[in-house]
């Protein structure tokens, strides 16, 4: 029988202090680069998941050494990579990798493996194979290697790299996903010709990760730049030098713990916050003060964010894998929200903005679907408590978490799917809320007010 996690309410206002681990996003490049180094990489706090697990899995295949066992003297993993031999010997024999659900497994490890003489089949989970990857298999075939399956554009497939695989110029249409063309700037370096890809599609996603792709990159000495039309991106032949590297808490995974700040009231800290970073996370200093809470990210790099619990709600654009955890947010605002540029989020681990409209709808918050996004409108009093599908979708799980804050009976359907970025998330949330200070009887404490009303409270 399926266990449903019961969402906690709202105890009351919060004063809670959330160490989030490594980014996804930068752990599984670093674990990528280092396998494609020249010397061994340490990896100090990446994040230890499903998704990083899985990337480190899938280049022990292909012949790195990933050590994921140690941990720094303050508790924190310490990773180590040997890397494999580009080239390396050829074998008949396939290597089989599992992709599970991870898009930067998925999309970034073919082009590894394009790099070798060795057929490597991938495959995944289901859901993985719903997640399109023909750019992907078009652009490795382009580069020459020799792809069996994928003709419809998905998993499973195998691919087989040969001595004509140099580099050079290449095209694709990265317009349903960023990953795409980071996953072949990744191993562009250990092209002999480097790459230029060009993308021809008419949008471009996620435009932060491919930034944080060349910068990963640049810091591991490799050349990296893009084009001045900025619809094309190119790499040098180096040899990789990542030396030891530090990961960035995940800013994206940071969103729901910062979200419960708005939605009961009080502070919610984050420490290790970058005052600079390429995470898409940056954003919620911007999307969060729009929605009626106050950011401040202190000299000590802790950020803190303060709510007032009625969140108002808002029109973003371009909030990528964001998305779900500010959606959830919408949907327990006051006002309506909408939230455009998200179109390519039908290709992640399910399709987003049907699942959203669909578990928006069935607890009684409107919504729809619009041709890139999603619109919200909640009704005051209408939401109600139900089953809370989470699709295997890990940002899917956190949002019934968020929307469960204010409406009693969310019942979150296979929450341990957030095992894929942060397995400790009902014990970490659990943690926060247990710092509340319950409200007074008859309503929220006074000093729950926002700083324009408090004199008025
Ligand atoms: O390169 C990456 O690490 C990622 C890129 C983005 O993919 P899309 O461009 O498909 O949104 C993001 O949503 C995903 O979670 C991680
Ligand atoms: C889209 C996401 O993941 P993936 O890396 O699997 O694409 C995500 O984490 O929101």
């Amino acid at each position: 029988m399926t266990q449903h996690w019961s969402a906690p309410l709202s105890p009351g206002r919060l004063d809670a202090t959330v160490e989030l681990p490594g980014s996804k996003s930068l752990t599984n490049r670093h674990l990528l680069l280092a396998a494609l180094a020249g010397e061994p990489t340490q990896l100090t706090a990446p994040l230890d998941s499903r998704d990083t697990r899985l990337m480190a899995a899938a280049l022990r295949t292909l012949g790195a050494e990933v050590d994921t066992e140690g941990t720094t003297n303050s508790g924190a993993p310490l990773w180590r990579v040997m890397p494999l031999q580009p080239g390396g010997t050829a074998s008949a024999e396939p290597l089989d990798i599992d992709c599970g659900l991870a898009g930067t497994v998925m999309r970034f490890v073919p082009a590894v493996a394009a790099l070798l003489r060795t057929p490597v089949r991938f495959n995944g989970d289901a859901a993985a194979r719903r997640r399109p990857m023909g750019p992907v298999v078009e652009a490795l075939r382009q580069l020459g290697a020799t792809i069996e399956g994928g003709e419809d554009g998905f998993l499973p497939f195998t691919v087989t790299g040969n001595e004509s695989v140099t580099g050079g110029e290449i095209s694709i249409d990265a317009s349903g996903s960023s990953q795409f063309v980071s996953a072949l700037l990744l191993s562009a370096a250990r092209l002999p010709l480097g790459l230029t890809v060009r993308h021809t599609g008419a949008s471009l996603p996620s435009p932060q990760h491919i930034e944080m792709t060349l910068e990963v990159l640049r810091a591991a000495g490799v050349p990296a730049s893009t084009g001045a039309d900025g619809r094309s991106w190119s790499v040098g032949a180096a040899v990789p030098a990542p030396g030891d590297v530090v990961v960035e808490p995940d800013l994206s995974n940071a969103g729901p713990f910062l979200a419960a700040a708005l939605v009961c009231g009080g502070t919610v800290r984050v420490p290790r916050w970058p005052a600079r970073t390429t995470q898409i996370g940056a954003l919620w200093r911007e999307l969060l003060p729009a929605m009626g809470a106050t950011v401040e990210l202190g000299a000590d790099a802790v950020l803190s964010v303060t709510g007032y619990g009625t969140p108002r709600g808002i029109d973003a654009a371009d909030t990528g894998e964001l998305a779900p955890t500010l959606a959830a947010l919408c949907a327990v605002s006051e006002g309506p929200s909408r939230l455009t540029g998200i179109a390519h989020l039908r290709g992640h681990e399910t399709d987003r903005l049907a699942a959203l409209v669909a578990e928006f709808t069935r607890i009684g918050v409107p919504a729809s679907e619009l041709a890139d996004g999603v619109q919200i409108r909640p009704v005051p009093g209408s939401a109600h408590g139900a089953v809370w599908e989470s699709y295997e979708d890990h940002r899917m799980a956190t949002a019934g978490a968020i929307v469960g804050l204010a409406v009693p009976g969310i019942e979150v359907e296979n929450v341990e799917t957030t095992a894929k970025t942060l397995p400790e998330f009902t014990r970490m949330w659990e943690a926060m809320l247990a710092t509340a200070t319950p409200p007074a009887p008859g309503g929220h404490a006074p000093s729950n007010a926002a700083p324009n009303e408090e004199a008025h409270a």
